[in-house]
Order: C-alpha cells, then structure tokens, then sequence
C-alpha cells in the first residue's frame, strides 16, 4: 500500500504522517467552512431572495474579478445583469445594486435618516479621519457641519473673481498658442484651472498650476497613477494603512513619478499623508499660529476658517485638517475638469449645438468684453447653457462607480413597478446606485449615447433625476462650486471664442474623439481608455 506521503506527491517527503493529517483535516475544516458560508448566502441569508448571479452572491470574488482584475469593469457586468434580472440585483454577498430612479430619495435620504457608507468604498478612501470617508452618521456629520458653511452658494458666490482668474489663465494660454499654432490640451487647462482654485480656497496660495510653464502636469500624472490603486485600496484596506505609515522616500522608491508630486507639494501644496503629509501639516500649523502667510480677513480661507470654528479641539488636530484638505483638493479637480472636457468635446464636435450655445450667450451678454469674463447670476439662468451643462453631467459622470450607502437603522422595502413584487432590505445591507446606469435608462433618455442637450428643454422635469452629485445628507459638498465653475468657464470661452460672423477666433478640435471623454472603465474620477491624453484643440481665425 502507498504511504500518505506518496499519495500526495507534491508535498515535501518530510512531511511525516501525522503532520499531514493535521494539514489535511485544516483543508478540510477550511473547505466545510466556506461551503457553509456559501450556502447560507445563497439559500438562507437575509439578502437570499434577491435575483442576480449565483456568483456574484456567493463571492465577493466575483466583484473584485470585475473590479479589480479587469481594471473597472463591473458597471458593464451589472448593466448586463440588470437587463437579465430586472431593476433589483445582488452583486456582491452583502451589496445589492438598485437602478430605478424613483429609489434613489430612499436609499441616499435626506436629514432624519441615519445613512452610512459601504465598508468598501471606506477602505477605497484609505479610511482616513475625513468627512468622506467617514463611515458614523453622526460623526460624518458633524464633520460635513463644519465644512459646509465654505461651499453654501452665497459662500461660493464669492468667490467668483477667482473663477474669473483662472478663466482669464486659460484665455490667455489659448491666445498664446494661437500665436505658435501649437495644439492645447483642454483637459490638462481645466485641471490647472480647478486645482488652483480649490487650493487657493483652500490655503489662499494664488496660482500654483498656472505659474509652472507645463502647468504642473507631472503632479497630474502622478495623481493618475495614484487612482489607479483604488480598486486594490477597496478590496485589501491594509494597502493603504501601509503605504501611508511608508516613509515618504520608501515611497518614492516605489513609485518613481511621485517624487514630482510630493516637491510640487512641499513647495506649495498639501495632497494626501503618504506623499507630503508634513507639508500639509505645516501649513495647518501656520494658520494655527496665525501666520500673516495666511491670514486675510477679507478672504478667509477653509482652513482658517475650520480652525475659528466650533469644532472640538481633537477634530482641529493638524493632521486631520491636513487628511481634509487633501480630500477638498482631488474631489475638486478632476471631476469639474473631466466634466468640462467632455462638454468641451461634445460642443467642438456638434456645429449645431455650438451655433446654438453662441448665439444664446451673445443675445444674453452682447458686449464681448463682457462676455468673456459672464457674471455667473447672468449665466446660470441661461436655458440652453443649462441644458449643455445637465447632457454633459448626465453623459459623463465624473464620478463613475456605484455610491453605496448604508441603512443601519431602517429597514427598507424596494417594490420592482413592473410586477409589484417587493424585496426587503434589512438594515445593515449596503445598497448601491450608478449614475452612469441611472442617466443612460433609454426610457427616460431617448437614444441615451447621443449628447442632446434639448431633451432638458423639452422635459425639465429630467434635471430632478440628476444624480451625478449622489442625492441626501452625503451629496457632493462642492457641488455649487462645481456649477459656478462650469457656467463660468464655459460661457466665458465660448463668449469669446465665438467664431464672429464666421472668420472670428474659433477653437477646433485636434486629434481627439469621442474615445477621449467617453467613459470607458470605473477607478472613481479616472474612466477614459488608458493613453488618451485628453482633449487637444486649436486656435483658429482671426
Ligand atoms: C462635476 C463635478 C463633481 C462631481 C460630479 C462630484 C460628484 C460627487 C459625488 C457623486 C459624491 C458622493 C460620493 C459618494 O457618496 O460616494 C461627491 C462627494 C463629495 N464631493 Fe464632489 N463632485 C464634483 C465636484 C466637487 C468639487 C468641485 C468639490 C470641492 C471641493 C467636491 C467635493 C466633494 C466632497 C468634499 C464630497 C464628500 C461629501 C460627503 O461625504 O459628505 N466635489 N462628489
């Protein structure tokens, strides 16, 4: 008879009997205990009776396979199981996944409603001490109490001579180019434009991107490779409790292209802990101190004005605020800036809508000067400047993956309208919505692909389903900012880039399609296909 040994023929031939045993009956104990689990998530778990794949129930595997593996590609995958199950799926064994509009008031509720986010997404978002990522109801609001005050829209009002400025950036990096005949690249001007702004807010630093000559494009990059981790960040948190215990230079090491990153930032800006995080401190210190550096009473700044506030003295704590600011910093650059893009390309491609979209300004603002530098209670009430602006959101979400959130007190009823059959959420259950799903459904948008800004005009009531922002107590805190800087780049540009009568200043696209804004995978704000540099115009006419 063959010894166990042999039986097992990989196992080293030291391995005595008795030792094998004991790692046979571990493989054992391992296997009976998955299976266990696996058949109460399919057949006897609270979430049992939700359609969807057996898989996907069975495994969060399945959700990081598509995820993380395939580089962001479960959005299609849940599209595809929707279609086959209906508006109410399970994806993952504690995520179910709703795309029916009329649910979103529900699952993302308002004051009175105790909502947390998914334990993945707060992984995703490194769980640091932030408003973001800060999983309590209450203490999330206590946090955003803080905060909000700085992004209320009379607050943001004010700070419309800043937009003016970087609009005035861009203009003037155009007309150079005009000069040269040099192609420029769109995407990277509005990130400059966002950036500065949210940090000059932030810290009142003035320019940053704009007073480098390549507008600080190696921090942008370095940014990009950052969030390319965010689905790893989601699936395996002790990443990102790693890397930012990591010694700046280990990480550096690591990642080449962050050393731009963390000098820009030790020059001038704080980012995130693991890249210049003292830095950041520093500059919370300096307010604390009450450095003139930073101190302008006619101007305050977010950070002074979160260290005057009423928040306790452990919430003040330097690298906290400095955890904060780096959030205020990547959740308002790239997503004004990637949505200004996308209309950007939209508008350059369709003569029709441009032509449009023109005359409207010109008939509103009819002195070019003016024009050019639009005062945002002039603009925003433009319908079809409107409409552009909704088409453009709704198309091309900024922030492209599903919003989970959390019910840990409530227990919630989803009734599917097509057969009035009802599913029971327990309370506990992390539910999720897309808005890329939401704001393609063909029966609300018509030929969903095309970029048709009328459909806003013809039924207005289409904006209220806008959930490119989320919806609730956890909605985008930069939300008015985001529009202010929309309206006003966007009429202020093509104000003035208005082609005349037809020989005028134009801008045209260069080597760019529609591939370079379409959203094409889901890692948070990074969604257009690998390589593409963004959107490039040039500089026409007279
Ligand atoms: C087109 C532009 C923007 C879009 C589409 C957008 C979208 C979103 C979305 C969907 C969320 C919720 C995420 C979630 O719950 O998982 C969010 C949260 C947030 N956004 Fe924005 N955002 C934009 C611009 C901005 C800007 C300019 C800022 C300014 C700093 C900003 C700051 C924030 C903050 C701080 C949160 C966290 C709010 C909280 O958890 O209480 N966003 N944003």
């Amino acid at each position: 008879m063959p010894s166990e040994t042999q039986i097992v023929g990989i196992l080293p031939t030291q391995i005595s009997s008795p030792q094998l045993l004991i790692w046979r009956n571990l493989a054992a104990l391992v296997i009976i205990y998955y299976t266990c689990i696996v058949i109460y998530r399919l057949y006897f778990g609270p979430l049992s009776h939700i359609p969807g794949r057996k898989l996907a129930a069975a495994t969060s595997l399945y959700a990081m396979y598509h995820d993380l593996i395939r580089g962001g590609q479960y959005n299609w995958e849940i599209e595809k199981m929707h279609q086959q199950y209906g508006p109410i799926i399970r994806i993952a064994p504690e995520e179910v996944h709703i795309n029916d509009p009329s649910f979103t008031d529900i699952v993302f509720a308002g004051p009175g409603h105790r909502r947390e986010k998914g334990q993945r997404t707060i992984n995703g978002l490194g769980s640091s001490p932030t408003a973001i990522a800060t999983r309590d109801h209450d203490l999330h609001k206590s946090r955003r109490a803080a905060l909000n005050p700085f992004f209320s829209s009379a607050n943001i009002r004010r700070l419309e001579p800043m937009v003016h400025d970087v609009l005035g950036q861009i203009t003037q990096r155009l007309e150079t180019a005009k000069k040269t005949g040099e192609p420029v690249n769109m995407s990277l001007l509005y990130r400059a434009a966002t950036h500065d702004l949210i940090a000059d807010y932030a810290f009142g630093q003035g320019s940053v991107c704009f007073s480098r000559e390549d507008l600080n494009q190696p921090y942008f990059q370095a940014y990009h490779e950052m969030v390319l981790t965010w689905h790893f960040g989601c699936y395996f948190p002790w990443f990102s409790h790693i890397v930012r215990r990591l010694p700046t230079s280990i990480v550096i090491s690591m990642v080449p292209s962050v050393k731009q990153f963390v000098s820009m930032i030790q020059a001038c800006l704080p980012f995130s802990r693991f890249l210049a995080f003292f830095s950041a401190v520093q500059k919370i210190d300096k307010i604390k101190a009450n450095s003139s550096e930073y101190s302008d009473a006619e101007r305050p700044t977010i950070f002074h004005g979160l260290l005057q506030s009423s928040l306790p003295e452990s919430e003040k704590d330097s690298t906290r605020l400095a955890e904060e600011a780096s959030v205020l910093l990547s959740a308002g650059t790239d997503s004004s800036a990637n949505t200004l893009s996308a209309i950007t390309y939209h508008l350059l491609s369709n003569p029709r809508i441009l032509q449009k979209l023109r005359k409207e300004l010109i008939d509103a603002i009819p002195d070019k000067s003016e024009r050019q530098f639009p005062r945002i209670s002039k603009v925003e009430a433009l319908p079809y400047l409107s409409a552009v602006i909704q088409e453009g959101l709704r198309l091309h979400p900024a922030v492209s993956g599903r919003q989970q959130r959390v019910a840990p007190t409530e227990d919630l009823t989803y009734t599917d309208p097509s057969n009035n059959k009802t599913y029971k959420l327990p309370r506990g259950t992390v539910m999720s919505m897309n808005p890329m799903l939401l704001s393609r459904r063909k029966e609300m948008y018509p030929n969903p692909g095309e970029y048709r800004p009328e459909r806003f005009i013809e039924n207005p009531k289409l904006r209220n389903f806008n959930f490119t922002f989320s919806k609730g107590t956890r909605v985008c805190m930069g939300m008015n900012l985001a529009y202010q800087e929309m309206y006003v780049i966007l009429a202020g540009l093509f104000g003035r880039f208005d082609g005349g009568d037809g020989q005028g200043e134009r801008l045209e696209l260069y080597e760019t399609d529609r591939g370079d804004v379409e959203i094409v995978r889901d890692l948070v704000t990074e969604n257009i296909r690998n390589g593409s540099v963004g959107v490039r115009v040039v500089v026409k006419g007279q």
